[in-house]
Parts: C-alpha cells; sequence; structure tokens
C-alpha cells in the first residue's frame, strides 16, 4: 500500500516506451525494461511547473554537428521534482523537455535518458539525482529530483514513433500536437478502477468493523445494536459501496477505450484522443474527490478505533488522495474537460448538434420533467437535465464575457468556477450511465437483483445531492425530492442484509489490508490489545525519558 519503488516502471516507463517509442527503438529498449535489466520512470513535473507543460523548462537542445541533444536544466525551478523511482532506483527515465532544433522550441517531447552506471549505479557525470523527503504517504517510493548539467544523449534517444528529428535537424511533427501526453492518459484511464480499489478497501474494513462493534440501542431492553444497524452509518458507508462498484465499471470502460485508442492510432486516426482526454480528465478528478471523501468517512465510521494506525484507513486514505493530485490537479482537469464541454455548447449553438460526440449529445436535447416513480431511466433524464442546464449556464457565462470584450483567459477564469460545476455533473451522469448498463449486463439474475439495489441508491444519493441545480428551474418539485429521499432511506435498509457479503467479494485477503478492524474473522478486541502491546513504546516497562525528563521535573521544588 505503501508503494512500492518499481511501481512507475511498470505503471509509466514502460507504457511509455510503448507508445512513444518506435519499434527499431523498442528492440533495443523495451525488452531490457521488461526483463528489469533496466529500471526506469517517467520524469515530467518540474520544481516550478507541474500542471502547464508548456512552461516546462528543462531543455534538450539538438546540436546538428554530434547528432546529440544537449539536456540543461537552467535554474533552480527546472529540476524535476516528484518523479516516482526517480530518486534511487531508476538508472534510466523517460524525460519530458522542451525541444529546442535550429533554435526554435517545439514543446515538450520525450527522450531516454540514462542516469546512473548501469553496473555501479552511480549517477554519471552531468546528472544530479536524490530523493524528495517524506510525504505525505506513498513513502515507500522514492519520489525525486534531477538535473542537468549540458548532459549529451544520442539523437535517437527521442521517442520517435510519433515525431522524429532527422540526423540534419529536419523535424517530422506527429499526427497530434498531444500524441507525446499518452502516458498520463493511459494512468488517468485506469485511476477509476484504482481508486475503486482504494475506496473499496476502506469500506471492507469498515463495514466488518460495523458489523463487531456494538454499542447503544434502537429498540430499549435488547442487547446493544451492531453500528451497521443504524441508519446514520448506512448512510455513511453504503453510498460508497455503490461508488466503488460504479468506479470500477466505469475505469473498465475507459480503459477498453484507452486500448481502442493506442490501435487507432498506430494506424494514424487520432480522432478519438481529444473526447478520451476530456472523459479521463473529468473522472479522473470527480472518482479521486469523492474517493477521499469516502474513505474518510469510513474511518470516522470506525470511531475512536478508526483514528488508529491499527485501522490502517489512514494510509490508505494517504494513498488515495494523492490521485487528486497526481496525473493533473484535479482543477485543472476539469478545467481541460470544460473547454470540451463549451466547445460543445458552440456547436450546438452554431446549429451542428449533428457534430456531438455521444457522451455530449444529451447537451441539445431539451427534457421538460420526468417521473422518477417509472425507474433508473429517468434518474438518466435528471442528470441530464442538470449537467445541460449548468454546462449551458457556465457557457453562456464564459461566451457573454467573452463578447463583452474581455480577453479568452480572463473571460475563463472569471467563469472558471461555475465551468468545474458543469464538468462534475457531466462526469457524475457518465457514472451514473456506465453504471446502469453494467447492471443492465449482469446475467446472473440473483447477482443482478444485488447490483441492481445498489444502482437504485446511487442513483437517489446523487439525485438529492445534486438537488440544488434540479431545484433551481423548478425541473423537480419538493415532493419528488421526498419520493428520492424516501427511496434513499428504502434502499439502505434493503442493502443492509447484503452490506458484508457486497465488501466481501472484493476478496481482499488479511494481508493485504493489514487491519485489525478489518479482520475477516471479526476478533477486533483481541487483535487490538496485542497490537498495542506490540508498540514500540510498550517495549519496557519504564521509558529512558522517566529519568532524563520526568524525574527532574517531578523532583524540582519550583
Ligand atoms: C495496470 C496499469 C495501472 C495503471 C495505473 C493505475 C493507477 C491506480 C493507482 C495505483 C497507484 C500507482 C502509483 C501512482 C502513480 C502516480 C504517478 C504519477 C505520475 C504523474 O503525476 S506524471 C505527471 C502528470 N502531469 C500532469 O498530469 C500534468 C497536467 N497537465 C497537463 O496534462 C497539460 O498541461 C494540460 C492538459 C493541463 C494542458 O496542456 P497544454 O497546455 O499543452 O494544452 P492546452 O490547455 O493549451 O490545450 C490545448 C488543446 O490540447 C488538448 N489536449 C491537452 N491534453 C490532451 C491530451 N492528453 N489528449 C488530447 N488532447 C489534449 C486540449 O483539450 C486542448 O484542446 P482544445 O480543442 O484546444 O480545447
Ligand atoms: C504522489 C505523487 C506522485 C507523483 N508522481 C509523479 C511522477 O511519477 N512523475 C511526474 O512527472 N510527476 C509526478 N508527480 C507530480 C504531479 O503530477 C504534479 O504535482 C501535478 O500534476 C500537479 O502539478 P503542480 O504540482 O504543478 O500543481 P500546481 O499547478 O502548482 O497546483 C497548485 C494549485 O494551483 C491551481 N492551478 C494550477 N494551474 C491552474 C489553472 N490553469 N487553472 C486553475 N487552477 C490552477 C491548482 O488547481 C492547485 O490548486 C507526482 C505527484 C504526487 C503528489
Amino acid at each position: 500500500m505503501e508503494g512500492h519503488p518499481l511501481a512507475l516502471h511498470d505503471v509509466m516507463f514502460i507504457p511509455a516506451l510503448v507508445a512513444q517509442a518506435s519499434d527499431e527503438q523498442n528492440k533495443k529498449w523495451l525488452r531490457r525494461a521488461q526483463r528489469r535489466e533496466i529500471v526506469g520512470c517517467y520524469a515530467q513535473t518540474e520544481l516550478g511547473h507541474g500542471s502547464n507543460l508548456r512552461k516546462l523548462e528543462t531543455t534538450a537542445t539538438y546540436d546538428v554537428s554530434t547528432q546529440e541533444f544537449v539536456l540543461h536544466t537552467p535554474q533552480i525551478t527546472s529540476l524535476k521534482w516528484w518523479p516516482g523511482g526517480l530518486g534511487k532506483s531508476s538508472n534510466y527515465a523517460v524525460v519530458v523537455a522542451n525541444m529546442i532544433v535550429k533554435e526554435k522550441h517545439l514543446g515538450p517531447h520525450s527522450f531516454l535518458v540514462q542516469l546512473r552506471d548501469e553496473i555501479t549505479h552511480q549517477s554519471l557525470k552531468g546528472i544530479t539525482v536524490g530523493d524528495i523527503g517524506p510525504k505525505l504517504s506513498f513513502n515507500a517510493i522514492d519520489n525525486g529530483f534531477l538535473g542537468f548539467d549540458n548532459y549529451r544523449i544520442p539523437r535517437t534517444n527521442l521517442l520517435m514513433r510519433h515525431s522524429r528529428v532527422e540526423p540534419d535537424g529536419t523535424y517530422v511533427k506527429p499526427p497530434h500536437a498531444k500524441i507525446n501526453y499518452s502516458a498520463m492518459v493511459r494512468v488517468r484511464s485506469h485511476m477509476a478502477t484504482g481508486q475503486g480499489n482504494f475506496l473499496a478497501q476502506a469500506l471492507t474494513i469498515a463495514v466488518r468493523y460495523s458489523t463487531v462493534r456494538r454499542q447503544g440501542f434502537i429498540e430499549s431492553g435488547e442487547q446493544e445494536v451492531k453500528v451497521l444497524d443504524y441508519q446514520t452509518q448506512q448512510h455513511r458507508l453504503f453510498p460508497s459501496i455503490a461508488k466503488a462498484y460504479a468506479f470500477t465499471f466505469a475505469g473498465y470502460e475507459t480503459i477498453r477505450l484507452y486500448e481502442q485508442l493506442l490501435k487507432e492510432v498506430d494506424t494514424g486516426n487520432v480522432s478519438l484522443m481529444a473526447d478520451l482526454h476530456a472523459l479521463t480528465s473529468g473522472l479522473k478528478s470527480v472518482v479521486t474527490h469523492q474517493t477521499a471523501q469516502g474513505i474518510e468517512q469510513a474511518r470516522m465510521a470506525c470511531g475512536g478505533h478508526g483514528y488508529s494506525q491499527a485501522s490502517y484507513i489512514s494510509e490508505i486514505f494517504g494513498v488515495a488522495v494523492g490521485g487528486c493530485t497526481y496525473e493533473g490537479e484535479n482543477m485543472v482537469m476539469l478545467l481541460q474537460l470544460a473547454r470540451y464541454l463549451v466547445k460543445s455548447v458552440e456547436q450546438i449553438k452554431a446549429g451542428e448538434s449533428g457534430k456531438l460526440g455521444p457522451l455530449v449529445a444529451y447537451l441539445a436535447v431539451k427534457v421538460d420533467g420526468v417521473d422518477l416513480e417509472k425507474g433508473v431511466e429517468e434518474y438518466m433524464k435528471a442528470f441530464q437535465h442538470v449537467s445541460r442546464l449548468q454546462t449551458w449556464k457556465a457557457s453562456e457565462k464564459f461566451l457573454k464575457l467573452l463578447k463583452s470584450g474581455e480577453k479568452r483567459e480572463v473571460a475563463w477564469n472569471k467563469s472558471s468556477v461555475e465551468l468545474t460545476r458543469a464538468s462534475r455533473l457531466h462526469t457524475r451522469l457518465y457514472i451514473a450511465e456506465t453504471f446502469k448498463r453494467s447492471v443492465q449486463e449482469v446475467a446472473d439474475p440473483r447477482l443482478k437483483e444485488v447490483l441492481t439495489d445498489l444502482l437504485h441508491l446511487h442513483v437517489n444519493y446523487e439525485l438529492l445531492d445534486m438537488a440544488t441545480y434540479a431545484l433551481e428551474d423548478g425541473f423537480l418539485s419538493s415532493s419528488q425530492l421526498d419520493y428520492v429521499r424516501d427511496q434513499l432511506y428504502f434502499y439502505l435498509a434493503k442493502i443492509r442484509p447484503n452490506a458484508v457479503s457486497l465488501v466481501d467479494s472484493w476478496e481482499f485477503s488479511d494481508m493485504q489490508l493489514r487491519s485489525v478492524l478489518g479482520r475477516r474473522d471479526g476478533n477486533v478486541y483481541e487483535n487490538l490489545v496485542a497490537w498495542a502491546k506490540a508498540s514500540p513504546l510498550n517495549k519496557t516497562d519504564v521509558l529512558p525519558s522517566v529519568e532524563k525528563y520526568l524525574k527532574p521535573m517531578m523532583n524540582s521544588k519550583l
């Protein structure tokens, strides 16, 4: 859970080679990387810039006389900073640098760079590399810094699957300007399943513990109740169980799309790139945020013991919440999706609705009202309505500011909170729709019934959470919202008997969970005592600090 120093080798280094190095280059590098003869990382972010890639400062200047690139770190802010596995483990890196050929700045490009000697592992001359120090979590990963002092690499170390620099310095452009961002798009495509998994771990711990923990009464005179029987506890945990399933289903879809994109790009078709970028930008942001919230609620649902490291939930939280920042800070990525939404609105206004992609076609179709009692399809229409309403409002705000003479960037900034709201609603619609589609495809009728209950819980919870938007233009009445509330409480109670099975079905082993509270056998109290006794502070009855500090204080006459 704390991460692994070679994680980025598998998660980004190899995928960057697969997607960006030419077949010829990969004959040299890929097998070696796959066999772990070389260990790599993905070095893009710098001390001064992470979000705004166009302003990366590390330069790779082509020297036509030697047919080499000269990598250089011009100032302190240009140091690579954060890459996982860079500090101590990697001897190679895919380095993203601003490429300069014949004095022309050609923007960020990826290079394979050797950092350390393959035998001694010592850093090479011209390279400064090290670890950036302890972090909130992920402390088994050596996130690192890296500087170059006019460090030379062969021309052929530019990853040349999509763009090339010929020996004479002729630049051959890629088929899409952002094709070199593919390693990030890949991780973003996988993040919904990854985050769903983190949320599932925390929920497994909290739900199991909530059936062991007895406290208080619902009806007087009986045995104290399992805390999972409280409606508030169910409300805290069950909607997140639904989300963990929903994120996993949505993630399967984005992984499939990414695989499809890879194949299409290889045949020169880059048409899916904009759609997948918009989709994964929004999904990564919403999923990481809701996962962090869900894990924190799971921790609190365990009361005092949730705060102990014995719960292990704090470590899961620390790792998962990193996802709000890595692979694109959430606000920044929500605004990437917003660009796509605003463009879609502009297309509709220009009478080109027919050109809209399937995920945004609903923006052009108005619905007057819904009958929620008819079922989930009507909820989908309600989600579409709130997302459409907010997307149009935010877009109109931006377009009006533009028309009034504001510069594009200023108008964008003044509309950005509203735009991020639109992106979230659009993404939550996507999650609900993929959840619905996935449940409909389940073949086993008993499984389908339980998952359908979760789906109903999800759509009621989500609609209630978006109620402000739905009430704003009178789309939903307050009596409809009362119906949604009643449905929500109905499904909380209906799911209760299946709650443990729903979390057990994720099949985390005790070794994976590392939680005293979440033990499969439920022997929480005995093991909490054993865990506490094993604390380093309990190795001796009297600590040295007693002689050193406590006694002088206690014996002092002052
Ligand atoms: C089995 C595999 C497992 C996989 C992973 C599993 C994950 C599960 C968790 C397990 C944990 C494991 C370890 C943890 C790993 C952590 C690793 C972290 C790594 C990193 O963080 S790497 C660094 C990541 N950095 C970023 O993400 C930076 C964010 N910034 C950007 O991406 C860009 O700068 C930008 C997108 C915000 C803006 O780019 P730019 O300035 O160049 O572009 P513009 O804003 O001007 O936009 C111009 C148009 O280009 C389009 N665009 C941008 N990007 C793309 C893209 N990628 N694809 C297609 N199109 C793109 C914009 O939309 C614009 O289009 P428009 O038409 O003009 O609107
Ligand atoms: C655990 C972890 C692992 C990482 N691993 C790697 C790795 O392997 N390789 C690698 O290269 N990098 C890695 N990173 C770096 C990571 O990708 C960046 O930190 C991330 O992209 C955010 O960029 P930043 O730090 O520049 O944030 P900043 O952009 O400085 O964000 C600060 C604030 O500014 C806001 N902001 C910035 N730009 C805008 C904008 N245009 N509009 C509105 N608001 C804006 C943000 O929303 C945020 O609130 C890792 C980071 C972490 C935490």
